[in-house]
């Protein structure tokens, strides 16, 4: 089966890293590429690291351009989403890389980005408990943002397992791509550049209430999150570090990570001792995880590493696809990153 696929954000670091995926899916044609200010323009000036797509010549990004293919990736700033994804039709797989279908709840949407909720859709964490079962055959995805997907994978095994109280601690280190393409004085070199800053502290970075929803729905009760990101300089990767008071059984913890992550294609629980490592995973859809109980302090820590531009988005938005039009799930998805 071929799927005749469009990427609208095609010249953004999200857009370009699922067209570096897409170029190597089996199933897969590439069709429509559309951007804003720089339709008109080949995209080999904007992506030069996709030389096969080089001649194509960007698109506006409209329900014309991007009618027409039996997949549609929305790679678009937050908001912009849902009136293209109305007039594009029930039976197109759109999937939406960008936050407006993620939340639940109006009010939460309305309190964090403003602006009418677009609705929920299918939420593209297939590791999730019952996650993987709404995606299937769905034609509306919500991929995870980046901090989300690490953070919600290192936590909800413990919290499934009540190991852990519902009071829970995550500091995200991540690498400047997930602030996207576009000029921010914050983002220059030379402010980054032997720099690391915390920023969006003391709850007030807008994925908390993705954390706060995913966790919560695990737990089957209200967990609250203190979540703080830190921007590193490197251009991908984050690194988490998720912990949380124990209640349960310290010598169980291993063994319920091992056995909840067992089968997952993109989740590598490390030997003990071993450390994720953001480089280890960059290019590819695995989360590394390790687990360790601190007996001093009573909590469980778990870390995670993950490439925020693959797992994090492209890769997480790929395997999404997959599932929804019943493919292999990890077709088209690297499990081995680029090292060093
Ligand atoms: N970067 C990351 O790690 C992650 C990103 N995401 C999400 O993916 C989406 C894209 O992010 P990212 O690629 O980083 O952002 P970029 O700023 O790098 O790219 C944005 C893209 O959207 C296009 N665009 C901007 N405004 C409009 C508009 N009004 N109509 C149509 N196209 C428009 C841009 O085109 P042009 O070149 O013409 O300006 C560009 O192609 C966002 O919603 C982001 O939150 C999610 C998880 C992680
Ligand atoms: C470094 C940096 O700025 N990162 C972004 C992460 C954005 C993201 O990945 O996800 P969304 O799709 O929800 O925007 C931030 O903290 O806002």
């Amino acid at each position: 089966m071929t799927v005749k696929v469009a990427v609208a954000g095609a010249t953004g670091y999200a857009g370009g890293e699922l067209l570096r995926l897409l170029l190597a899916h089996p199933d897969v044609e590439i069709g429509a590429l559309t951007a804003a200010s720089s339709a008109g323009t080949p995209l080999g000036s904007l992506q030069p690291h996709l030389p096969p797509l080089a001649d194509r010549v960007v698109g506006e990004t409209s329900a014309d351009t991007l009618g027409g293919h039996d997949v549609v990736f929305l790679a678009l700033p937050h908001g912009h989403s849902g009136a293209i994804a109305e007039q594009l039709g029930p039976d197109v797989l759109v999937v939406d890389l960008g936050a407006d279908h993620r939340l639940r709840d109006a009010a939460d949407w309305q309190h964090w980005y403003g602006g009418e909720h677009a609705g929920t859709w299918p939420y593209g964490l297939p590791e999730l408990p019952g996650a993987r079962e709404r995606l299937h055959g769905t034609r509306r995805v919500a991929v995870p943002g980046c901090f989300p997907t690490g953070g919600s994978l290192a936590l909800a095994p413990a919290v499934a397992a009540g190991l852990v109280t519902t009071d829970v601690t995550i500091v995200s280190v991540t690498g400047t791509s997930g602030a996207g393409k576009s000029l921010k004085p914050h983002l220059l070199g030379s402010e980054v550049m032997g720099s690391t800053s915390a920023y969006g502290v003391a709850g007030a970075h807008r994925h908390t209430p993705e954390f706060v929803q995913n966790l919560s729905a695990v737990a089957g009760r209200k967990v609250t999150v203190s979540f703080t990101p830190v921007l590193a300089p490197m251009p991908r990767g984050i690194l988490t570090t998720a912990s949380a008071p124990l209640t349960g059984d310290a010598a169980a913890a291993r063994r319920v990570y091992e056995a909840a992550y067992a089968d997952e294609p993109f989740v590598q629980v490390l030997p003990e001792g071993q450390w994720p490592t953001t480089s280890a995973t960059v290019g590819s859809n695995t989360v590394q995880l390790q687990v360790s109980v601190d007996e001093q302090a009573g909590r469980l820590v778990v870390v995670a590493a993950i490439d925020n531009l693959t797992k994090g988005t492209a890769g997480g938005a790929v395997q999404s696809m997959n599932i929804a039009l019943g493919l292999d799930e990890t077709t088209g998805l690297p499990t081995a990153g680029v090292a060093p």
